[in-house]
């Protein structure tokens, strides 16, 4: 999907949250564990119930490698089930040598070979260009490069001083010598809402994927206040505080009355600019 596409579908469905599908079967309903693949039927009903007020689904493979090869199979089953007009991300934050990069894209981006295409994936950045190059590769795919994450960690490394900058200042600076804002993303973690002020600096016209807000407590109001843009420039993420809204039967219905809950926030800020 390309970033025209994307942003019509936030103009359109008034939205710019994403919704991660970090699905574990020890979270999911128990009554769903007595089928074949209860991890897709849960993904699917979820999907099914939340679609109209999320513009992308982010799935974060970790949930479904864990699960060796059935895992994969539901991670398989998912991608195709997701919505065309929805933009795909594989939160996979791979990052090689070139060669095995090279694998990493096919696995994700390739779908004569994999199985599946996703529309984007999640890169780790501190092996540097080569160990990016390789997914950018594919024409009409995106790169997310993790820059200032979510988690406590994210100080140890990312926010030490290299001269006058921060070390993920730099990485942004010099990702977008790399490639173009049709093709690159951001992570940037929600939890640290006075920083978008200097991601914004080095990244004015990319999109950022902002985890954080819901389960860890970030605020949606300060990511909009100081990172959004004209043509929004946000996909905000919320995983569990969505899909594991209830644990009964009306997971379901759950999870849709806490996505148009974030959603109908989402409207209020994008009347600004639409
Ligand atoms: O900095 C980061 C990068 C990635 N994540 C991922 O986003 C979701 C957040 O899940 P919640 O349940 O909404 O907290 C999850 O898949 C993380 O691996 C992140 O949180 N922070």
């Amino acid at each position: 999907m390309d970033r025209k596409a994307l942003v019509n579908q936030i103009r359109s469905k008034k939205s710019f949250l994403c919704i991660g599908l970090d699905t574990d079967l020890n979270k999911i309903p128990k009554h769903l564990l007595e089928l074949n693949d209860p991890v897709f039927e849960f993904n699917k009903r979820i999907i099914d119930a939340t679609k109209e007020f999320c513009v992308s689904y982010k799935i974060n493979t970790a949930f479904y490698e864990s699960r060796g090869v059935k895992g994969w199979e539901s991670l398989v089953k998912t991608w195709k089930y997701l919505p065309k007009d929805c933009f795909s991300i594989a939160d996979a934050k791979r990052g090689d040598i070139g060669n095995t990069s090279e694998m990493y894209a096919s696995a994700f981006f390739n779908e004569a070979s994999s199985q599946m295409s996703f529309d984007s994936i999640t890169v780790a950045p501190y092996m540097g260009e080569d160990s990016v190059k390789p997914f950018l590769k594919f024409d009409g795919k995106w790169v997310i490069l993790l820059a200032l994450t979510s988690n406590e960690g994210s100080k140890d490394f990312q926010n030490l001083k290299v001269g006058s900058d921060m070390l993920f200042e730099k990485v942004v600076c010099k990702a977008n010598e790399w490639a173009s804002d049709e093709q690159l993303m951001f992570v940037v973690g929600a939890t640290r809402g006075e920083a978008f002020l200097n991601i914004r600096k080095q990244a004015p016209t990319n999109f950022l994927l902002v985890p954080g807000v819901g389960a860890q407590g970030g605020s949606l109001e300060d990511v909009c206040k100081y990172g959004m843009i004209r043509d929004c420039g946000l996909l905000v993420n919320s995983s569990r505080a969505i899909i594991y809204a209830s644990s009964g039967l009306d997971f379901a219905e759950a999870a849709a009355a806490e996505a148009q809950k974030v959603q109908k926030q989402m409207e209020n800020v994008l009347q600004a600019i639409f």
